[in-house]
């Protein structure tokens, strides 16, 4: 005897529309370069990601430094210009309270400034149940104090601190270095260029025959560099990215420990920022000076590094400097915006674990950013 069987659409089993998709509130404080390609990259990838992982990201709060755009039901494309006509002044807390009284569960801030004051706001959207994820590197580089206080808050609220961009913007480093220190591998030195600005700068000064001021200029205007140029060109940036490796690998390290070589002519480093743009041509000579003093076959690359005995709490050297390397070695072959990381270590002995690429960009580092916003999504229950 036969049985027939009677195939019914899974949809008249279930309303797949009335299934829940988990919904990700999110709030982006900065829509500069990173920010609007990072709030651009969610809105034209989220209905793939619904189809994909069930998830609904959604942008209820977008802010730059003067207004902020609150809508319940997330942002559409024309963000920027309704934020233009209807955005509001605000204080941060008015994100807060505008979450709780509209009941928005899994929340997540994102600061995409690169602002010192806004990383004082952590901690209380931490209280209140936001997680962190942050292209911006001045909470990670405060001093001890700050970094262990926080550290403590997210741990009490389980709530969740994912930076991946501050080192080597869209490059998986921060995770690779965090996941080989935690499985007991003993990392020995971290040496490199971790500038994307400063590594497009100088490939391309030691490459063509151009001014220091004009690939400076390109450098900005393809958004390679931090909103004031002089963060990365005085070592402050890349003294930032070091500090924080530093801190990865558990040492007790603060900003004044890190022996930093300022490219900055001193009468320039304390103009503001408009003056300094309208005289960049000051720094032309100095470094064609340097350009031409230069060994054979040698082109300039800005080097931090990380070594002395990363065994002992306090036993770490941390340097920053411009240094001439051979065309032909590891770092003298660096291409455009790319940066490189030598991870040392002591089973891989004399090779180290290289990770090199992009290193500054406002679509890569948004792309990194959407990551880390990925990887707590993935993680939350409601
Ligand atoms: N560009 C890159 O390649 C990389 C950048 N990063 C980091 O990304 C961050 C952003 O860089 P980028 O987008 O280039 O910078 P931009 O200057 O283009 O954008 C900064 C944004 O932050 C806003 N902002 C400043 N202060 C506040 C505040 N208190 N509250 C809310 N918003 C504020 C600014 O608003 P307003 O316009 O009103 O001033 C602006 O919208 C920086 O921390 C940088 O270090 C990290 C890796 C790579
Ligand atoms: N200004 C930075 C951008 C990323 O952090 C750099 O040049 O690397």
């Amino acid at each position: 005897m036969s049985t027939a069987t009677v195939e019914i659409p899974l949809e008249q089993l279930i309303n797949l529309e009335k299934i829940k998709k988990k919904k990700i509130n999110i709030a982006i404080f900065g829509h500069g370069n990173v920010g609007s390609h990072l709030v651009n990259q969610i809105i034209s990838s989220k209905e793939e990601i619904s189809r994909r992982r069930d998830l609904d990201l959604n942008i209820f709060a977008i802010a730059n430094s003067k207004t902020v755009l609150l809508q319940q039901n997330g942002l559409s494309k024309n963000w920027l210009e309704e934020k233009t006509e209807s955005g509001k002044k605000y204080i941060p807390e008015e994100v807060i309270s505008f979450a709780k009284n509209n009941n928005l569960q899994n929340l997540i801030l994102v600061d995409n400034t690169a602002d010192s004051s806004f990383v004082q706001n952590y901690s209380s959207f931490v209280e209140n149940g936001f997680h962190l994820v942050s292209s911006n590197k001045i909470a990670n580089t405060l001093d001890l104090n700050f970094y262990k206080e926080l550290r403590e808050k997210l741990t009490s609220k389980k709530r969740q601190y994912l930076y991946e961009t501050n080192v080597g913007a869209g490059l998986p480093l921060i995770d690779t270095i965090k996941l080989l220190h935690l499985s007991g591998e003993n990392i020995t030195r971290i040496r490199g260029v971790f500038s994307g600005s400063l590594s497009y700068i100088f490939n391309t000064f030691s490459e063509e025959d151009r001014s220091f001021s004009s690939v400076l200029k390109s450098a900005i205007d393809k958004g390679f560099t931090e909103p004031d140029p002089r963060e990365d060109l005085c070592g402050n940036d890349v003294g930032r990215k070091l500090l924080i490796l530093a801190r990865e690998l558990d040492l007790h390290n603060e900003f004044d420990d890190i022996s930093i070589q300022n490219l900055i002519p001193k009468d320039l480093r304390n103009v503001s920022k408009e003056e300094f743009l309208n005289r960049l041509q000051e720094l032309d000579v100095p470094f064609q000076i340097k350009k031409k003093n230069q060994p054979k076959d040698c082109v300039f690359r800005y080097v931090a590094d990380l070594h002395g005995d990363l065994s002992k709490e306090t036993g770490a050297i941390l340097t920053v400097n411009l240094t001439s390397v051979p065309k032909n070695s590891m770092l003298g072959a660096l291409k455009g915006s790319d940066s490189i990381f030598e991870i040392y270590t002591e089973s891989y002995g004399d090779n180290p674990i290289v990770i090199q690429g992009a290193g500054a960009g406002a679509a890569v580092t948004a792309r990194g950013v959407f990551g880390d916003i990925l990887r707590i999504s993935d993680k939350e229950h409601n």
